[in-house]
């Protein structure tokens, strides 16, 4: 599986504010961009708290949809969302009928919750005791026929891919503002590195709407 984790921070690397509401760093150009790159995965995923904080849909545009339908790919990519004991909403956009949408828990989450979940559609996969085992739980939709994931966050599920060893790409958009806030999600959060960090090449830089796109690839 390819992974590829692409965000958008602020100049001071913040994900949003103490408040963790979602905020529009990017532009409408770097948006378009975000468009493509779902368009191009087999699915999209999010940790809970970015679930429980923004209620996203990640789907595509309309006419990205139908392209992806031309091409004989299902209309939008899967959904995963990383949620150890399935607090994902029953209402919650992301389980909707849109798409495909894959819950990733841990034997440690409710089976009535486990139940109302399924009866959205979603798909729950239990990897884990206490908390998704990324490994096994990427393993599992590999075996479902997801090759290309992008992860668009948030800090917490970041942190923890890279600390796994299972990002490839990194894409940051960075954004001309500063939020600021010891509280507000960063890029990587958890409980951080202190030897060991990830190794990055940076692969390009590109100016966007009014802020620059970094593409990094993760040294193994
Ligand atoms: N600017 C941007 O590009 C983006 C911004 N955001 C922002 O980020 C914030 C949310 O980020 P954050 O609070 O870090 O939440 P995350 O979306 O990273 O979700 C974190 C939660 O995921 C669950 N989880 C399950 N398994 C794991 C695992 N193995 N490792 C880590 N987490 C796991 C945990 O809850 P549990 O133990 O219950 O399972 C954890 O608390 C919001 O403010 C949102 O707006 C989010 C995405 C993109
Ligand atoms: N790339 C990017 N730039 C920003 O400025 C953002 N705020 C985000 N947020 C991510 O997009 C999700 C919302 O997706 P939908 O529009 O609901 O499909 C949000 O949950 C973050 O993951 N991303």
């Amino acid at each position: 599986m390819h992974v590829l984790v692409n965000a958008a921070t602020s100049a001071d690397g913040k994900l949003s504010s103490r408040r963790r509401e979602q905020i529009a760093i990017s532009g409408p150009a770097d948006f378009d961009r975000v468009d493509s790159l779902r368009a191009d995965s087999d699915a999209v995923m999010v940790g809970i708290g970015t679930v429980l904080a923004d209620d996203p849909h990640l789907t595509v545009n309309e006419s990205t949809s139908v392209a992806r339908e031309e091409r004989g790919d299902p209309s939008h990519p899967a959904r995963v969302v990383a949620d150890s004991r399935a607090r994902t909403p029953s209402d919650a956009r992301i389980v909707d009928d849109a798409a495909t949408t894959y819950l990733l828990v841990s034997e440690a989450a409710p089976t009535d919750r486990i139940k109302a979940l399924r009866e959205t559609g979603a798909e729950v996969i239990v990897a884990g005791e206490e908390r998704v085992a990324l490994p096994e739980a990427l393993s599992e939709l590999e075996s479902r026929e997801i090759e290309r994931l992008m992860v668009e966050g948030g800090g917490e599920l970041i942190f923890s891919l890279f600390e796994a060893g299972l990002v490839d790409k990194l894409s940051v958009f960075v954004g001309p503002l500063v939020i600021g806030g010891r509280e507000a999600p960063t890029l990587a959060d958890g409980e951080g590195f202190v030897d060991g960090f990830p190794d990055l090449s940076l692969e390009s830089v590109e100016r966007i709407d009014a802020g620059v796109l970094l593409r990094w690839r993760v040294r193994p």
